[in-house]
């Protein structure tokens, strides 16, 4: 069989994903021998109880499976191993991430200029904007700004239809979504699978996970796969469904939906529903049976007398040896040995790299601006706190005995002003979210991104010097020549740039606030304290704070930069009249333990040097993530599968915990609630 031009078929077979455990407890397993298939045309609607797997199943065909779990069985699209990563395939995921400062509008104009192909025209691709706004209903609120920490935005339901809005721009031809109608209204909801009952009848294949769909819902899918604790309850058609639960013993009630039923058989929450019921009611009625609940709620349900765990045992079991596991088995078999003429979609972007820097660098610095957190709020505290630097070292004089006092000032600026980065952490760490979930779909590079997120920081970072530096040299009576208020903008610019691109390779490795913050403050605290001002250079411990650390700090050659770029050339009166002026060599040379003869450009240099290193660092953790990672986890997965293959528990491993409460075991053995099926 081959496959229609563009086309995506997508088959597992015995996918199983395991958390290792190398000690002495058994491995548990997320997903056990799960076998399912995707087609174009059809959506497949991934369903099950929380925690039953839906989202380590979609992550695992995507390719996005956490490091610290192991997956094993076959992906195959179009008949072939392929990765279905950066790009390959849409991924929706349940978390709505977008840039918040941003209109509906602007973000699908931005995603769609950045990914569709260079050759379109603006009023191509703005007809395709208009069209997907159109087709997604976001047309109300297309001027609306999606909403941040300071800004309300829009509804939970048209985030959710920005977010697949976004991915389906490029019209992908597989479509995975976690989740896309949780929190939403059933009305929303059913807009939502609607959208994508219209995708999957272009020709693209959709799966997508759902948690309780209302019957209205239900009936847009094609087909269904119930999971309950990782362990396939029923794969196939969707309208089938109902006919092999009423063939297993579990007939679905006339005035049921038939996805509440499914999952009430499936779902050991329900168990204990019924438990804490009873158990409320005995508190005042302790001969309260669950036959009375019956009676007085009016709620009489044949299945709270079995409980969950042998109905979910049942129709597992019947399932397996059912007509439908056959027609399915060999529905995947065909799908599975599928060979396509298919054309391999690009992964990725379809726009130039130029195209690509000058749009991210446009919506990054808009964003910017947008977002009062970002820079604006940091550059109101810089200038207060300049106004305050400045009244403390009001007019310092050039005295002997002011030299500390400028030294201290000069300290300070280097130190505290570069600390205050820290205070866009949050806002760094929005746009790294950002920036995973569109790597993660191939939206554009990791070079581009490194280049771009400089780039439009840069107008804020410049506005930021320019203001604390004029104030400050105003105000304090530093050398104000031409060159040195150049300088002093240049060097502090420098140290501050570097500090944020060391806050950025923070907020890639722990993207979450306050271990980055604190990391982020540990750091910058051990560059303040050997940069030179709080223990002068020449008295620095030897060995690892003279060398290496003084020597790879940023904060230490821009220190010295300022000091010389005030000092030399200047010569300091004495308060007794005896003793004759100092020059500013010599004070640099005697007191503070810096060379005046090395010019302060390459401190600078030095500087931009440590700020290049540190972009370049940035870059690596980024491209280590996407390359070396897999690799080291693919090597891992082997080691891990042969080793815990190789134990006899490997036979036992629990599969994912059927939840089953105390309370529960206690109702059934006063109560008798054994299944007549056993
Ligand atoms: N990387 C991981 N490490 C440890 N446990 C994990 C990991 N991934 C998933 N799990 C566990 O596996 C189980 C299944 O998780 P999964 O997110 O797939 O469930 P789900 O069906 O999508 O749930 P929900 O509907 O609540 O999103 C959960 O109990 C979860 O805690």
């Amino acid at each position: 069989m081959t496959t229609p031009e563009g086309a995506m078929y997508v088959a597992w077979e015995d996918l199983t994903v395991v958390i290792p455990n190398f000690g002495e407890g058994a491995t548990k397993r997320l997903l056990n021998g799960v076998n399912g298939c995707g087609e174009p045309n059809r959506i497949l609607a991934i369903m099950g109880p929380s925690g039953s797997g839906k989202s380590t199943l979609l992550d695992a065909l995507a390719g996005r499976l956490a490091g610290n779990v192991v997956m094993s069985g076959k992906v195959l699209v179009n008949g072939k191993k392929r990765r279905l990563d950066f790009g390959a395939a849409a991924y929706v995921t349940q978390e709505d991430v977008l840039l918040g400062t941003l209109t509906v509008r602007e973000s699908i104009s931005y995603s769609a200029h950045l990914r569709l192909p260079s050759k379109l025209t603006r009023e191509e691709i703005s007809d395709i904007v208009e069209a997907t706004i159109t087709d997604m209903g976001l047309e109300e609120c297309s001027d609306r700004t999606i909403g941040n920490w300071h800004l309300r935005g829009i509804s939970g339901g048209e985030k959710k239809r920005l977010s697949i809005a976004l991915e389906v721009l490029t019209k992908p031809s597989l479509l995975f979504l976690d989740e896309p109608t949780s929190g939403l209204d059933s009305a929303s909801a059913f807009f939502v699978v609607q959208i994508l009952r219209n995708i999957a009848s272009s020709g693209k294949t959709v799966v997508s996970s759902i948690h309780q769909p209302s019957g209205e819902v239900f009936a847009l899918f094609d087909d269904l796969l119930l999971l309950s604790g990782g362990e396939t309850v029923y794969f196939g058609e969707a309208e089938s469904a109902t006919k092999f639960f009423g063939e297993a013993g579990f007939p679905c009630p006339s005035r049921r939906n038939p996805s509440d039923h499914f999952l009430r058989c499936v779902n050991s929450d329900f168990d204990n529903v019924t438990a804490a019921l009873v158990e409320s009611r005995r508190i005042n009625d302790s001969s309260f049976s669950l036959h009375q609940l019956h009676e007085t709620t009016n709620t009489l349900d044949p299945l709270d007398d079995i409980p969950t765990a042998e109905i979910r045992t049942t129709l597992v079991r019947k399932f397996k040896c059912s007509l439908y596991a056959a027609a399915s088995r060999a529905r995947i078999q065909e799908i599975a040995s599928i060979v396509g003429i298919v054309t391999e979609r690009k992964k990725g972007s379809q726009t130039n790299w130029w195209k690509q820097l000058r749009i991210l660098t446009q919506r990054s610095f808009i964003n910017m601006s947008r977002d009062l957190g970002y820079y604006w709020m940091r550059i109101a505290v810089y200038i207060v706190l300049s106004i305050c630097v400045g009244s403390i070292f009001f007019n310092v004089g050039r005295n002997h005995t002011n030299v500390m006092s400028t030294a201290a000032c000069g300290g300070f600026m280097a130190g505290f002003m570069t600390f205050m980065s820290i205070g866009g952490f949050q806002s760094f760490i929005e746009e790294m979210k950002v920036f995973s979930r569109e790597r993660l779909n191939g939206h554009y590079g990791v070079a581009v991104y490194t280049v771009s997120n400089l780039l439009s920081s840069l107008p804020f970072i410049i506005l930021m010097c320019l203001s604390t530096s004029s104030i400050t040299i105003y105000m304090v009576r530093f050398q104000s020549g031409g060159s040195h208020f150049f300088y002093n903008c240049l060097d502090l610019i420098c140290a501050i740039t570097t500090v944020e691109s060391c806050m950025m390779m923070i907020a890639s490795v722990v993207p979450n606030f306050l271990m980055g913050v604190m990391l982020g403050a540990g750091y910058i605290g051990i560059m303040v304290l050997s940069a030179g001002f709080f223990r002068f250079f020449p008295d620095l411990p030897m060995v690892f704070w003279r060398y290496p650390v003084s020597y790879i700090n940023y904060g230490a050659w821009a220190l010295q930069g300022a000091y010389k770029n005030e000092m030399i050339g200047v010569e300091y009166d004495s308060p007794l009249p005896l003793v004759p002026k100092m020059k500013g060599e010599l004070i640099l040379q005697t007191v503070l333990g810096i060379n005046p003869e090395s010019s302060k450009w390459l401190d600078l240099a030095v500087v931009m040097m440590i700020l290049i290193g540190y972009r370049i660092a940035f870059f690596a953790i980024l491209k280590f993530r996407e390359k070396v990672f897999p690799v080291i986890h693919m090597l891992y997965t082997k080691r891990t599968l042969s080793h815990i293959q190789k134990r006899p528990s490997f036979r036992r491993m629990t599969p994912f915990p059927s939840r089953r409460y105390p309370v529960h075991h206690a109702l059934s053995s006063q109560e008798g609630l054994n299944s007549p099926l056993h």
